[in-house]
């Protein structure tokens, strides 16, 4: 596949936002401009309070555009109807810091939480074998039935990282997804990821603070007071 060639999954145009009302009312985020290819990792960094979790979340239709343009798989996320937005953000998969599994459901039965948002048809053996072969994608088939009580903090992060691609999302947006990790784990992470991008064309955009990984992402945007500062 030629990355090049293929559609924007993500083009954000002089996207600006703000915060507050009134007197308080302050922007956030001034005249963002970038075109994100498919399959490609790419890396928001940037000093505390600069702006990376708000484009994030603006990229992937987890807030509403106020002012610019926003395409996301095609879509103009400015003036999207609740319906529209529902329907995108089930092509897309979410990772956060905190992995917010459920301590009473095990590994596979966190993972199909992920496939309950999908909203699709049923299948429930299907859906256990989606689960089993995610997991296992991610280096945690023999932890299926493990409640996370018992699994150690990479591989609960592991648990989110296999919950948010068992829908076969297009792309996946993580906020600090390797933050709590030790340095192998969080590596693992970003390489799953990575391989991702090559095997299915999935395009992964990433908040992080974390150097060790940066040399694994094809692009880093870095931002500053809510600008774009450097992106190569
Ligand atoms: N809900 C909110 N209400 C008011 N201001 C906000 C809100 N969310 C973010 N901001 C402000 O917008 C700016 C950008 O915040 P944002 O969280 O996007 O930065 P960040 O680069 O992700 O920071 P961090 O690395 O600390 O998570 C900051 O000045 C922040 O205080």
């Amino acid at each position: 596949m030629n990355i090049s060639n293929a559609p924007a999954p993500i083009d954000v145009r002089n996207l600006n936002h703000w915060f507050g009302a009134g007197d308080a009312r302050k922007q956030a985020i001034f005249d963002v401009n970038v075109s994100i290819a498919r399959g490609s990792l790419t890396i928001l960094m940037g000093p505390s309070g600069s702006g990376k979790t708000t484009v994030l979340t603006l990229m992937g239709c987890l807030r509403d555009v106020q002012d610019g343009s926003v395409s996301l798989l095609g879509s103009e996320l400015n003036g999207a109807g609740e319906k529209q937005q529902v329907q995108l953000r089930r092509r897309l998969g979410f990772i956060f810091q905190a992995h917010n599994l459920h301590d009473s459901l095990t590994a596979r039965q966190n993972v199909l939480m992920g496939l309950q948002v999908h909203g699709r048809a049923r299948d429930q053996a299907l859906e256990n074998e989606a689960a089993r072969h995610v997991l296992e994608l991610v280096g945690l088939g023999d932890r299926v039935d493990y409640l996370p009580a018992n699994l150690s903090g990479g591989q609960k992060q592991r648990v989110a990282v296999a919950r948010a691609l068992v829908g076969n999302p297009e792309i996946v947006f993580a906020d600090e997804p390797t933050a709590a990790l030790d340095k192998e784990s969080g590596r693992n992470v970003v390489e799953m990821l990575k391989a991702l991008g090559r095997e299915r064309g999935t395009t992964t955009v990433m908040v992080t603070h974390d150097n060790r990984i940066l040399e694994l992402a094809d692009r880093i945007i870095t931002l500053e007071d809510g600008r774009i500062v450097s992106d190569k």
